[in-house]
C-alpha cells in the first residue's frame, strides 16, 4: 500500500489566513497520515504557527478545507478541536506549577465523586483522578515517584512528559506538539523524543513543530517544509541530507515532483554547500 492509498488523519487544501496585508498561510497543504511523527518545519516567519492554529481551531481559515479522518470539519475554536480528539502541547509547559501531577492531568476535565457528593456538591474524586493518572503514565513508561508531587517540583523534562501525558490521555485522533524540546537540556530533551516515540507507537499520529533540524531527523518520519506561507515540501528524512531541508527551508534548493531536487538560488545553494540531484 503507498501513501496516497491512505486516509490522513488530519488535513488541509488551500488554507488561506490574512492578517489585513500580511498572508500568513498562502494556500497551505497539511497531511498528517496514521501513526506518523510528522514534523513541521520553517524558517521564522513561514507561518508554521498560524498553520497549525488553524488545524487546531485556535483561528479560522478564510479559505480552504480541513478534513478529520477525510471529512470535512470546521473547528469554532480550540475546544471544538479537543472535542475531535485533537490536543496541543504547547511550547510553554501549560502545566498549573502549584498543582500536583494527577491535578495537572484532569485540570478543567476533573471527575466528581459519584452521586450526590460529586453533582451536588461537586466533590472531586481525587483517588480514581490519581489511579487513571497513574495508569496513563505506566502506559508512556513515564517513572514519577510520587503523583501527588506539586509540578513545581519537577524538572523541566518531567514537566514536558507530563504535559504530553495529559495530552494523550485526552486525545484520540492527533496530539501537536509545539517545540517540545526548546526549553531542555541533551539529556532530557532525550526523554521526551523517546516519550514521542512511544506515543507514535501506541497508533497515535503526532505533528511535531520543531527547529531543532537534529531531533527532527531522529524522530520524524516525514518532513512537512514550511516556507512563504505553504507548504513548500513534504519529504522522508532519509532522502534528503540535513543540509538539503535547510536548503529547501530557505529558497536555494526546492523539490521537484519526483523527490529529486532543483537549484532555486544559485549563491544560496552555493553558500548552503548543497547541489541538486
Ligand atoms: N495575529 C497576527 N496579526 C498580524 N500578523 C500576524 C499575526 N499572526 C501572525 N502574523 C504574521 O504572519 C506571518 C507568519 O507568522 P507565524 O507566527 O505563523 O510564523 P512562524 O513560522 O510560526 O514563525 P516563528 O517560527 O518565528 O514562530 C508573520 O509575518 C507574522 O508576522
Amino acid at each position: 500500500m503507498t501513501t496516497s492509498d491512505v486516509t490522513p488523519v488530519l488535513q488541509a487544501r488551500g488554507l488561506v489566513k490574512r492578517y489585513g496585508h500580511v498572508t500568513a498561510i498562502d494556500g497551505a497543504d497539511f497531511d498528517l497520515l496514521p501513526g506518523e511523527v510528522l514534523a513541521v518545519i520553517g524558517d521564522n516567519g513561514a507561518g508554521k504557527t498560524s498553520l497549525i492554529k488553524a488545524l487546531t481551531g485556535a483561528l479560522t481559515p478564510d479559505e480552504g478545507e480541513i478534513r478529520l479522518n477525510g471529512e470535512p470539519i470546521r473547528f469554532t475554536g480550540p475546544q471544538s478541536a479537543r472535542q475531535h480528539g485533537i490536543e496541543t502541547v504547547y511550547q510553554d509547559l501549560a502545566v498549573a506549577a502549584s498543582m500536583d501531577i494527577a491535578s495537572n492531568m484532569f485540570l478543567g476535565r476533573e471527575l466528581r465523586r459519584p452521586g450526590f457528593l460529586g453533582s451536588a456538591l461537586r466533590m472531586l474524586d481525587k483517588k480514581r483522578m490519581r489511579q487513571e493518572a497513574a495508569a496513563h503514565m505506566a502506559d508512556l513508561k513515564i517513572g514519577l515517584r510520587s503523583l501527588t508531587q506539586p509540578v513545581e517540583t519537577l524538572s523541566g523534562g518531567q514537566r514536558q512528559a507530563v504535559a504530553v501525558a495529559r495530552s494523550v490521555a485526552w486525545a484520540s485522533s492527533v496530539v501537536v506538539m509545539d517545540e517540545p524540546t526548546a526549553a531542555l537540556g541533551v539529556k532530557e530533551s532525550g526523554q521526551v523524543l523517546d516519550l514521542i516515540r512511544r506515543v507514535r507507537d501506541k497508533g497515535m499520529p503526532v505533528v511535531l513543530i520543531s527547529h531543532n533540524m537534529p531531533h527532527v531527523f531522529e524522530i520524524a518520519d516525514r518532513i512537512h517544509i514550511h516556507r512563504l506561507g505553504r507548504r513548500e515540501a513534504l519529504i522522508k528524512p532519509s532522502d534528503h541530507s540535513m543540509a538539503e531541508v535547510v536548503a529547501i527551508m530557505t529558497g536555494a534548493l526546492r523539490v521537484r515532483d519526483d523527490g529529486g531536487t532543483v537549484v532555486a538560488d544559485a549563491d544560496a545553494a552555493q553558500a548552503a554547500g548543497v547541489s541538486a540531484h
